[in-house]
């Protein structure tokens, strides 16, 4: 294992390349005021709190002064496992990220940077690198998995021997391919006696790293899970809340990578703010529709893991499933948009899996269905967009008024009435020929 304090520090002064500019300043100047008015306690409640808070932050102020107390293990060295062993470190735990590739890791741990993934992003002095799967996994209280959705099965078999009572959560937002399985599916499948948990929120890497103040959902059954890992990324930067809806949360996370893709290609289009406003709550529509049939809780989609990571995905040029659909609404195919990333976008994966589950199943997806016909069957964006919009008539948020037959009898009616004036234009049409026949 390799620890930064064993190696040459001359780097440490790494450049945050990002920080010469002013907004950068500002950002730098935002997490100054929030750091010292976390340390002196400004704006915190003062009420009495509820038992459980008070275990929470008993065993938070138990753990930043006491940083042996909690080990974790962070596997992937892909941006957003790197973003989160940092803050882990940051805040006094043993924190270990494991990177497959030797090179990188000494390189890590050398520059303490991920040259890579986050270039120019000073990492925490604390943090130790390692290439060894078994040392960095024996021992911990909590493995984190970051690795893509379609790495995730073969890293869990992988850490299956090593396992002795460790908790696993994943920070994965995908789905296996061809399985539909999504990450907690496969734990429970390779490692059933361990307990596990999945976190997902609006958090976007570089904004972590730049100490913008997010928030995320750590989802579990176990709420000592929960409240460790709370505990243990707490900061004045990252509120960790808590869920024990594992689908829901899970589901919000892989879904709405879909709908950033969407979004991007709209943008590509230079569409309108009611535009976007329709795509996005339609979006959530259809997420909540999907996360009902697979057993998730809907109001979950109101949470940070639903539309809080769908607004942030859906808004930001960071998010690689974003960028991915506006190069495809640029004319890109979808394998040079993905050459072109060179960095995991779940959605292009999501959306096959998603389109084939849902027409097996029989629900309503018609955004999904959209990409896919656009990006795997080649179909004209606007004439499918245009199709989109001219779909029958919904109910707006079918949790409050369900979608009935009076939406469908009145889609029915539109139709036929539509069919009919077609069918007179065509009469006319063809009358008036039939008359200059004459
Ligand atoms: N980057 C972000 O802002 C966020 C990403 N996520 C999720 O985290 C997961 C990982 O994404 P990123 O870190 O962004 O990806 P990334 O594209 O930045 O890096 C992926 C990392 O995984 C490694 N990897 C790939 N296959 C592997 C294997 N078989 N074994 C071990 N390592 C392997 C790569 O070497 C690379 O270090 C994704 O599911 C993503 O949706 C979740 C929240 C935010
Ligand atoms: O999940 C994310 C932010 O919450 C990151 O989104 P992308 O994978 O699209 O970059």
């Amino acid at each position: 294992m390799t620890s930064p304090n064993d190696s040459n520090k001359n780097n440490n002064s790494a450049n945050n390349e990002a920080g010469n500019n002013t907004s950068e300043k500002q950002n730098g100047m935002l997490a100054s005021i929030l750091e010292r008015a976390s340390k002196s306690g400004i704006g915190r409640k003062k009420s009495t709190r509820s038992p459980v808070e008070s275990a929470v932050a008993k065993d938070m102020a138990d753990i930043h002064s006491n940083p042996t107390k909690l080990r974790l293990a962070f596997l992937g060295g892909g941006s957003f496992g790197t973003a989160m062993a940092n803050l882990a470190a940051r805040n006094g735990c043993d924190a270990t990220l494991w990177v497959r590739n030797k090179r990188t890791v000494k390189a890590m741990a050398k520059t303490q940077t991920n040259k890579k993934y986050l270039p120019g992003y000073k990492l925490d002095d604390r943090l130790k690198y390692s290439h060894d799967l078994a040392a960095t996994v024996k021992d911990k209280d909590i493995i984190f998995i970051a690795v893509p959705g379609l790495a995730f099965r073969e890293t869990v078999k992988n850490i299956a021997p090593l396992i002795s009572g460790q908790s696993i959560v994943s920070l994965t937002k995908g789905m296996e391919k061809d399985t539909f399985a999504m990450m907690s599916d496969i734990i429970k499948e390779v490692l059933p006696e361990v307990n596990f948990g999945v976190m997902s929120g609006p958090n976007l890497a570089i904004e972590i790293m730049k100490n913008m103040p997010s928030a995320t959902v750590i989802a579990s059954e176990s709420e000592p899970l929960r409240h460790a890992v709370q505990a243990a990324l707490h900061s004045a930067f990252f509120r960790v809340f808590a869920s024990d809806d594992v689908r829901g949360v899970e589901l919000g996370g892989a879904l709405k990578n879909i709908y950033a893709i969407a979004m991007g290609m709209a943008a590509a289009y230079e569409v309108g703010e009611n535009t976007k406003a329709m795509i996005l709550t339609r979006a959530l529509a259809e997420m909540s529709r999907f996360g009902v049939e697979e057993g998730a809780n809907p109001l979950t989609f109101l949470g940070l893991s639903g539309v809080g990571d769908l607004y942030a995905t859906c808004s930001s040029e960071l998010s690689r499933n974003y960028r991915i659909g506006n190069m495809l609404g640029r004319g890109m195919s979808i394998d040079a948009a993905v050459k072109k990333l060179g960095q995991t976008a779940e959605g292009v994966n999501t959306i096959q899996q998603v389109h084939e589950k849902a027409t097996k199943a029989g629900i309503y997806m018609p955004i999904t269905h959209a990409l896919y016909a656009v990006i795997y069957e080649d179909k004209a964006a606007l004439g499918v967009a245009l199709h989109l919009m001219e779909a029958g008539f919904r109910s707006d948020v079918e949790f409050v008024m369900a979608h009935d037959h009076s939406n469908a009898a009145l889609t029915a009616h539109m139709k036929n009435s539509s069919n009919s004036a077609k069918d007179n234009t065509k009469d006319d049409a063809k009358s008036k020929n039939s008359d200059a026949d004459k």
